[in-house]
């Protein structure tokens, strides 16, 4: 009998506070150890986004009169600099809990109930509380030619050669980013999309910015129907034609790793995520099942980092107050695409807040160019865009496309977050002159909101 068991290393790795020194811990990873975002996720990406942004200054450089020698990327020393750091922090991370006295490190478990835990050896292990932060994994279309070599997911796509021609299928946030890598470090891709848009989730204003900017070739309308090999070389044939490349991403989403709960048969989603409620407790047949607790991608409505992270904090806190049980509140969760052009947002999109509050919205979109920071930067693309109720300031949604849009949008997280209202925002404090952050000043300053006074 082990006091806590927690199925996943990435965000359930963050659980094992000082409380639990001296009890008895069982981790169990299948995969490798530390989860999606250190090892084929956040992290891995962002360290070949920045590389590919700088390898792009040379056209921008040239819009200020600047003329930097034509340059390249060395795509190989790229990738190994990103891993030689990555893996050694996973293997220390492993050994870290491996060496650790009271944790014992366990593969691929099946849940059984809410008490047990069976391994691939068939070993049963009884825990007083279970939490399962298995994650999620990518999808793949049925197609014939998916398990080809040369046709990789996000979860192989860094580890491989640069390859000359790429073709990425999907529109979504892992296929959008990595479109941008590649063809930032100088790769010849093709970006193959069934619908008509990239990223249509986002603000339509916000969408179609980014639709016109986009500087890799995409193909709309191109339903992936086999890849085919011949000579080395891959072919995408589609409803849109053929495209032969050198490799093949998919990115056409991904599934909750919900599959080794079956035989504790606990409430499902219909896209298979693992039913919690305001606490984060499983929920079987509509009640929390004792002990059990689930955390990250296996149950979250986003599928992003921070989500995952906060939710450990509430079920960190649970686990070791059952009497004193907090809830995940519904904080307004932003999200950003680490593409060339950025984007960020957070809260309502300009559709969903009219359908909401109708004509009491008010909406303004900034351009970074009519701030000063804008024309030193000789910007004529980006967009700053905030939301809100004209009865009483409160902030509904940002939406940033354009230089450093997740960073620039977090003031607008912090004010949805902490209700501040949009004139107070505004006013309530100094913006420094003439940073790009003006940008947000004048979208709120834009904004048909009630005075708060401040001058
Ligand atoms: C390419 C990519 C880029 C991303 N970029 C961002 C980003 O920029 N920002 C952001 O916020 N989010 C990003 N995400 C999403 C983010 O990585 C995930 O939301 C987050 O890592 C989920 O954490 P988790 O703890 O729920 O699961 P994971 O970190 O996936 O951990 C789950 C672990 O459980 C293990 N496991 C599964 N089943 C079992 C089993 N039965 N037994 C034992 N072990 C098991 C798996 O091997 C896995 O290691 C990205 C994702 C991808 C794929
Ligand atoms: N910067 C970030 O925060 C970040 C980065 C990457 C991933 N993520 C997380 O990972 C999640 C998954 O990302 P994703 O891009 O894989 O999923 P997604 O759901 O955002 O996009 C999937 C795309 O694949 C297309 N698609 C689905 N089935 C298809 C088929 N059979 N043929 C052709 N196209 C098909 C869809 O139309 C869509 O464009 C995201 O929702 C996000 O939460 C976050």
């Amino acid at each position: 009998m082990v006091d806590l068991a927690i199925v996943g290393s990435g965000s359930g790795n963050s659980l094992l506070t000082p409380y639990w020194e001296g009890k008895q811990v069982a981790i169990a990873e299948s995969g490798v150890f530390g989860g999606t975002c250190l090892n084929v996720g956040c992290i891995p990406t962002k360290m070949f986004v920045r590389p590919a942004q700088l390898a792009r200054t040379r056209q921008e450089a040239a819009r200020l009169n600047v003329e930097l020698p034509a340059g390249r990327a060395d795509f190989a020393a790229i990738r190994e600099r990103i891993f030689s750091r990555i893996d050694p922090i996973s293997a220390g991370g492993r050994d870290y809990r491996e060496q650790a006295q009271n944790v014992r490190l366990l593969g691929h478990v099946q849940l059984l109930d809410g008490h047990t835990l069976r391994t691939e050896e068939g070993e049963e292990i009884h825990a007083q509380q279970i939490v399962l932060a298995a994650g999620s994994r990518p999808v793949l279309p049925q197609i014939e030619g998916i398990d080809l070599p040369g046709v990789h997911t996000s979860d192989t796509i860094m580890r491989i050669d640069q390859p000359r021609r790429l073709a990425v299928i999907g529109a979504g946030f892992i296929a959008c980013e990595f479109a941008s890598i590649f063809s930032g470090l100088g790769t010849e891709v093709i970006q193959l999309v069934r619908g008509t848009r990239l990223l249509k989730y986002l603000d339509e204003e916000i969408c179609e910015a980014f639709n016109q900017q986009v500087s890799w070739p995409v193909q709309f309308d191109a339903q992936p129907q086999r890849i085919t090999e011949a000579g080395g070389e891959l072919s995408v044939h589609t409803s849109a034609g053929t495209f032969a490349v050198d490799a093949v991403l998919v990115a056409t989403g991904r599934q909750p790793n919900s599959e080794f709960t079956a035989p504790a048969g606990l409430d499902l989603h219909e896209d298979g995520r693992v039913k919690v409620d305001e606490y984060q407790r499983v929920l079987r047949g509509g009640e929390p099942v004792a002990g059990l607790y689930a955390l990250g991608d296996i149950c979250s409505e986003q599928q992003l980092k921070h989500a995952a992270n906060y939710q450990a904090r509430v079920v960190a806190h649970n686990l070791e107050h059952p009497q004193d049980l907090r809830t995940a509140s519904q904080r307004a969760v932003p999200a950003a695409v680490f593409t060339h052009p950025e984007i960020a947002h957070v809260g309502l999109t300009e559709a969903e807040a009219r359908e909401q509050i109708g004509e009491h919205l008010t909406v303004k979109t900034q351009k970074y160019g009519d701030t000063a920071y804008g024309w030193a930067m000789e910007d004529a693309e980006g967009l700053f865009k905030v939301l809100a109720d004209k009865r009483d300031g409160r902030i509904l949604g940002a939406h940033v496309i354009g230089y450093e849009a997740a960073n620039l949008i977090q003031p607008l997280v912090t004010a949805m977050n902490l209700g501040i209202d949009a004139h107070k925002m505004a006013r309530g404090q100094y913006w420094i002159h003439p940073a790009l952050m003006e940008v947000a000043e004048n979208a709120l300053l834009g904004l048909d909101v009630p005075d708060s006074g401040e001058l």
